[in-house]
C-alpha cells in the first residue's frame, strides 16, 4: 500500500463503512423500513434487551403491521461478530440506517391507495442497514481492537445512547468463532470489556455459506482457464451441496439444509501443508509471497510427467497426455541435485499443483459418493488466487469428466464470521432475499482490494485528504499490477489448465472486492417480470472491448460532470476539493475494473452508471444537475399550454402519433450524452426541441407505432392502468411524457408515473414530480382532476384557473418512486411502492436510453410493454440496431 499516515502504518479507507453515509442517506436516500423492532422479539441472553420505554406506533392504526418506533432503544447492539483465525481476523458488523424523515402527505396518500404495508407478515422484520466486512492480520490484533473501539462496535456503534452517555453496559457478549476466540478471549475482556461467546466453527461456515448462497445473487462463480463466470444459484435448488473448506487442513462437509450438515471427509493435506513445506523449501516469509512466487514457476523441472516416462509421448490409451503429472516431485528422485539447485518458483508451483489437485480430486470423490454435482470451495487457501482456483476446477472437471462443477465464493474469507453473525438470536437477517441486498463499493474498494484494513477514516474531510494523498503519489495504485509471464506453469498437471498468463495476477490484485451490503427491506422484485429467474437487466455484456469503450466515454465525461457537481454545491473551495476527490475516486474504480472486470462481481453498464452516481453521493453531491433541471422545467412549462392546445386540436389518430413523436423528440435532453451536450451549446432548449421534432421521420429504427395505435384505439378493450416510467427533467417529462400521460387519463386509464428515488444525471425524481404536475395542472383540467384524485395535489391549489366543480370524477394520476438512483433500472430490485402499483397495471411504458435500451430492451413482461427512446450514442445505435445516432425506438410488445 502506498498511502502513509504521518509515516506510521498504512491507513486505509475503510472500504466498507463510512460514517457520513448515514448522513448522506438522511438527506436523500430511498426510504427503507424505518424500525425493525416488534414487541414479540425474543432475544438471547447474550444480547441486550429491548428498551421499550416511549414506544410508539409509527404510521396509521389501520396498517396491519405498523412499524413500532423505540426511541430509547439503541442501534442494535452486538451486531458484530468475529472469526479469529491463525492469520486473519475477519469482522462482520451491521450498522443501522439513520431514522427516516417523516413521510409527506402526498406519499402517504399514494401509499394508502396502493395498500403498501412495509415489513408485513414477518415475525422478525428485516432490518434496514448495512453489513460491513473487514479483515485484519491476527498479528496486528491491536489494530483490530482499536478499530472496534473507535467505532464502538461492541457497544452498538457511535450513535448508540450508551456511547453518547458514556455508560458502560454490563456484560456485553460478542459472538466469535475460530481458534482465536479461545486464545484471545482474555484480551478482548481486558481491552474492550466484552466477553467472546464461542460459536462452533463448522456451524458458522455452513451458516455463512447458506446465507451467501441464498441472499447474494452473484456470489458463486466458476473459474476455468482464467475465466471467471458468475453462476446464478436457484434458491429452491440449493441443497444438497458439498462445502470444502480449505484452511490449514481441509474439511469436506455435505450440506443438506439450514443447520443440517455432516462433515463427511477431510484431508490433512491443505493450506498449512503448502505453506509449511514451502517455508521449509524456499526462503519465503509469508504465504502470499510463496503464492506469488508460484506464478513465475515451471513445475516440469520438479514433477515427473507422463512424457518423462514415455519418452515424450502421450499415454493415450488411458487418456493421459505427455504433460500430465505422473508423480508430483517425482523428477527430483532421479536428478542428482540438492534442494538449492531447484528454483524456489518451481518448487512453489509444484507444491501448489500437488495440493490443489489432491484437494480437487478428494472433493470430487466425495461428491461422487453422495451424488452431488456442486462443490463450493472456500477457506484461506483459496483467497481469490486465479491459479489455485483453476487447478482445483481442472481436477474436478477432469475426474468427473465434466459432470461436477467446482465453484468459489466472493465472500469466501468471511464464511465463519458471517455464520457467527447469523448465530445471534433472530434479527431478521435470515429472512433476507437477494432483492433486499444492494452491494456498493465505496471509494476505498479499488485500493484495498482484498487486503487487510487499517483504522477507519472518520469523516468526509479525512476521506478527501486520503484521496489527495494518493493523487500526490501519482497513479501507482491504480496502475495494473504486473503479471506473471504467460504460461507460467511450464507444464500441465493431469492436463495443463490453460490459465492465461495475462489473467493470472498476484494474490493481492486478484483478490475479489467485497463491498458493503446494503440491506433495503423496502425493495421488491417487480411483479410484472415475465420470469425473474432468467431476467437480465443489461442488454450488452461488458466484455473487454465494450468496457474499454465505456471507460473512455465515462472518463471523457468526468470534467464536465465535476464542473456541474461543483457548481451545484455553490462552487466553493470545499466543493472543488470534493469534486476532485470524486473524480479520482471514480477514476480509480474504472482503473480497477479495467484491470479486473469481475472484481466487483457481475458488473454491467447499468452498474457502472450507478457506481458513478454513488460516487457523487459519497462525496456529498446530492444533485449535480439541480439548476439545469430547474431551468429546463421552467422553460418547458412555459410552452406546455400551447402544446396542449395544439394537441387538442388534432383528431385521435394524429394526436397519438404527435404524442409519441413528442416523447421521442424530447428524449434528446440528456445531459449524460456527449453528443447531446454538444448540441445544447447551439441553441435554446425550445429551439432544440423544435428541431428534434422536425426530424422525426418515420419509419423509426424500430417502429411498432401502428400496432400500438391499433391497440390503443380498441374500444372494447381499453387499458385500465398504465405504469409510465419517466426519464429526464425539462422537455422530456414536461413536453413528452406528461402529455402522453394526459392522453391515457382522458381515456379513463389510471396512470402511475414512475420516477427515480434519487437523482441521476438530469433525471427527474419522484420528489420533484408532484410539483411539476401541479404546475402543469394549472393549465389543464384533465391533469388537475386526475392529480387531485391521485392525492398528488393535496393543498388547496392556490392559483388554479377554472372551476372543476361540475367535471366528472377522474381516474387518478399518481407518482411512485422506483427505488433507484441510477439512469437505468434493474427490475429485480424496485421499491415496494412500485411493486404494489404494478399489480393492477396492464401497460408498462419505459422511456429513455438508460431504462429501455441499456437495460430492459430484451426484458419480457407479463403486461403489454412500450419501450420508447432516442439513441444518443453512435456506437450503441450501430451495435443494437445497425443504425445511427438520433435514431428513435418505439418497441411495442403486447402480451398476446
Ligand atoms: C446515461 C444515459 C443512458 C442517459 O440517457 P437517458 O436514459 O436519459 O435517455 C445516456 O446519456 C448515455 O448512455 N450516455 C453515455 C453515452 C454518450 O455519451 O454517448
Ligand atoms: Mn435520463
Amino acid at each position: 500500500m502506498a498511502a502513509n499516515n504521518s509515516g506510521s502504518e498504512p491507513r486505509i479507507p475503510e472500504d466498507v463503512t463510512l460514517e457520513d453515509e448515514a448522513e448522506a442517506e438522511a438527506k436523500g436516500k430511498a426510504p427503507a423500513a424505518s424500525s425493525s423492532a416488534t414487541t414479540t422479539m425474543n432475544r438471547s441472553g447474550s444480547r441486550p434487551q429491548l428498551d421499550l420505554s416511549g414506544a410508539a406506533i409509527h404510521g396509521t392504526l389501520e396498517d396491519r403491521n405498523p412499524t413500532i418506533l423505540l426511541p430509547n432503544q439503541s442501534d442494535d447492539i452486538s451486531h458484530l461478530a468475529l472469526d479469529i483465525g491463525g492469520s486473519l481476523i475477519k469482522l462482520v458488523y451491521f450498522s443501522r440506517h439513520a431514522d427516516q424523515p417523516t413521510e409527506d402527505k402526498r406519499k402517504l396518500s399514494t401509499k394508502r391507495r396502493l395498500e403498501i404495508f412495509t415489513g408485513a407478515r414477518r415475525s422478525y422484520p428485516v432490518l434496514g442497514g448495512r453489513l460491513h466486512f473487514v479483515k485484519f492480520e491476527t498479528g496486528k490484533l491491536n489494530e483490530c481492537l482499536d478499530f472496534i473501539s473507535s467505532k464502538q462496535l461492541h457497544r452498538g456503534g457511535v450513535d448508540s445512547p450508551s456511547w453518547r452517555s458514556g455508560a458502560q453496559p454490563d456484560n456485553i457478549v460478542i459472538k466469535a468463532t475460530g481458534g482465536g476466540a479461545f486464545k484471545y478471549a482474555d484480551l478482548f475482556k481486558e481491552r474492550l470489556g466484552v466477553s467472546l461467546e464461542k460459536e462452533d466453527e463448522m456451524d458458522c461456515l455452513v451458516a455463512g455459506a447458506n446465507f451467501l448462497l441464498k441472499a447474494i445473487r452473484h456470489e458463486a462463480f466458476t473459474h476455468m482457464d482464467g475465466q471467471k463466470e458468475y453462476v446464478q444459484i436457484d434458491q429452491n435448488d440449493l441443497f444438497p451441496y458439498l462445502l470444502v473448506n480449505v484452511g490449514s487442513g481441509v474439511s469436506i462437509i455435505k450440506v443438506d439444509g439450514h443447520g443440517k450438515f455432516q462433515r463427511v471427509s477431510g484431508t490433512n493435506v491443505g493450506g498449512g501443508t503448502y505453506w509449511g513445506l514451502g517455508r521449509l523449501m524456499t526462503e519465503c516469509k509469508s504465504f502470499d509471497e510463496l503464492l506469488e512466487l508460484s506464478q513465475r514457476g515451471d513445475n516440469s523441472t520438479i514433477d515427473m510427467l507422463v512424457g518423462d516416462i514415455y519418452g515424450g509421448l502421450d499415454y493415450s490409451k488411458i487418456g493421459l497426455s505427455a504433460s500430465t503429472i505422473a508423480s508430483s516431485f517425482g523428477k527430483t528422485i532421479s536428478d542428482n541435485k540438492e534442494l538449492s539447485d531447484y528454483r524456489p518458483e518451481d518448487i512453489s508451483l509444484s507444491l501448489l499443483r500437488m495440493i490443489s489437485y489432491n484437494i480437487g480430486q478428494i472433493s470430487y470423490l466425495n461428491a461422487l459418493r453422495y451424488g452431488l454435482k456442486r462443490i463450493f470451495f472456500g477457506g484461506f487457501f483459496i483467497r481469490g488466487h486465479a491459479y489455485t482456483m483453476d487447478t482445483i476446477s481442472f481436477a474436478v472437471h477432469f475426474w468427473s469428466k465434466g459432470e461436477a462443477k467446482a465453484m468459489f465464493l466472493r465472500h469466501e474469507g468471511f464464511l465463519g464470521a458471517l455464520g457467527a453473525f447469523m448465530s445471534y438470536e433472530k434479527h431478521g437477517l435470515d429472512d433476507l432475499s437477494a432483492h433486499h441486498l444492494v452491494e456498493r463499493f465505496p471509494m476505498g474498494a479499488p485500493y484495498v482490494g482484498g487486503k487487510i484494513h487499517g483504522p477507519p477514516l472518520g469523516d468526509l474531510n479525512e476521506k478527501i485528504s486520503w484521496m489527495e494523498k494518493f493523487v500526490q503519489k501519482g497513479t501507482q495504485i491504480t496502475a495494473p499490477v504486473p503479471m506473471g509471464a504467460p504460461a507460467t506453469t511450464g507444464m500441465g498437471g493431469f492436463e495443463r489448465p490453460t490459465s492465461k498468463g495475462d489473467i493470472l495476477r498476484s494474490d493481492a490484485s486478484a483478490a475479489l472486492n467485497v463491498g458493503v451490503l446494503h440491506l433495503v427491506p423496502s425493495l421488491d422484485v417487480f411483479p410484472l417480470l415475465e420470469d425473474p429467474k432468467t431476467y437480465e437487466p443489461n442488454t450488452i455484456d461488458l466484455d473487454h472491448d465494450e468496457f474499454k469503450y465505456w471507460f473512455t466515454i465515462l472518463s471523457d465525461h468526468l470534467p464536465d460532470l465535476v464542473e456541474k457537481a461543483v457548481a451545484s454545491e455553490g462552487g466553493t473551495d470545499d466543493a472543488k476539493r470534493r469534486g476532485d476527490a470524486f473524480a479520482h475516486a471514480f477514476s480509480a474504480h474504472l482503473a480497477r475494473l479495467t484491470e479486473e472486470p469481475a472484481a466487483y462481481g457481475k458488473f454491467g453498464l447499468a452498474n457502472l452508471l450507478e457506481l458513478r452516481e454513488e460516487c457523487l453521493r459519497e462525496f456529498q453531491f446530492f444533485d449535480a444537475y439541480v439548476s439545469i433541471k430547474q431551468r429546463e422545467n421552467e422553460a418547458s412549462l412555459a410552452v406546455l399550454p400551447d402544446l396542449l392546445m395544439e394537441l387538442d386540436s388534432m383528431d385521435e389518430e394524429d394526436r397519438l402519433l404527435a404524442l409519441i413523436e413528442g416523447v421521442l423528440a424530447a428524449n434528446i435532453f440528456d445531459w449524460g450524452s456527449k453528443a447531446c451536450v454538444d448540441l445544447y451549446n447551439q441553441g435554446t432548449i425550445i429551439e432544440i426541441y423544435r428541431m428534434s421534432r422536425k426530424k422525426m421521420q418515420r419509419p423509426w429504427r424500430i417502429d411498432d407505432f401502428d400496432t400500438f395505435k391499433s391497440r390503443m384505439l380498441k374500444k372494447d378493450q381499453p387499458y385500465k392502468s398504465a405504469l409510465i416510467s419517466v426519464d429526464n427533467a425539462g422537455a422530456d417529462v414536461v413536453l413528452g411524457m406528461l402529455p402522453l400521460a394526459r392522453e391515457f387519463l382522458r381515456r379513463g386509464v389510471e396512470v402511475v408515473l414512475v420516477a427515480n428515488s434519487l437523482p441521476a444525471l438530469n433525471d427527474i425524481t419522484a420528489n420533484e414530480l408532484p410539483e411539476i404536475v401541479a404546475e402543469a395542472a394549472k393549465h389543464c383540467g384533465i391533469l388537475r382532476k386526475a392529480a387531485e384524485a391521485g392525492g398528488l395535489i393535496v393543498d388547496a391549489m392556490a392559483g388554479i384557473q377554472g372551476d372543476t366543480k361540475d367535471e366528472p370524477a377522474s381516474v387518478p394520476l399518481m407518482v411512485v418512486e422506483n427505488g433507484c438512483g441510477s439512469p437505468c433500472i434493474d427490475f429485480r430490485q424496485v421499491s415496494s411502492e412500485l411493486a404494489a402499483a404494478a399489480k393492477d397495471a396492464d401497460l408498462l411504458i419505459l422511456e429513455g436510453m438508460g431504462r429501455s435500451l441499456h437495460t430492459n430492451l430484451n426484458a419480457r413482461f407479463k403486461c403489454d410493454a412500450l419501450k420508447l427512446a432516442m439513441v444518443k450514442n453512435q456506437r450503441l445505435a450501430e451495435k443494437l440496431f445497425n443504425g445511427n445516432i438520433y435514431d428513435c425506438i418505439c418497441k411495442f410488445e403486447p402480451v398476446s
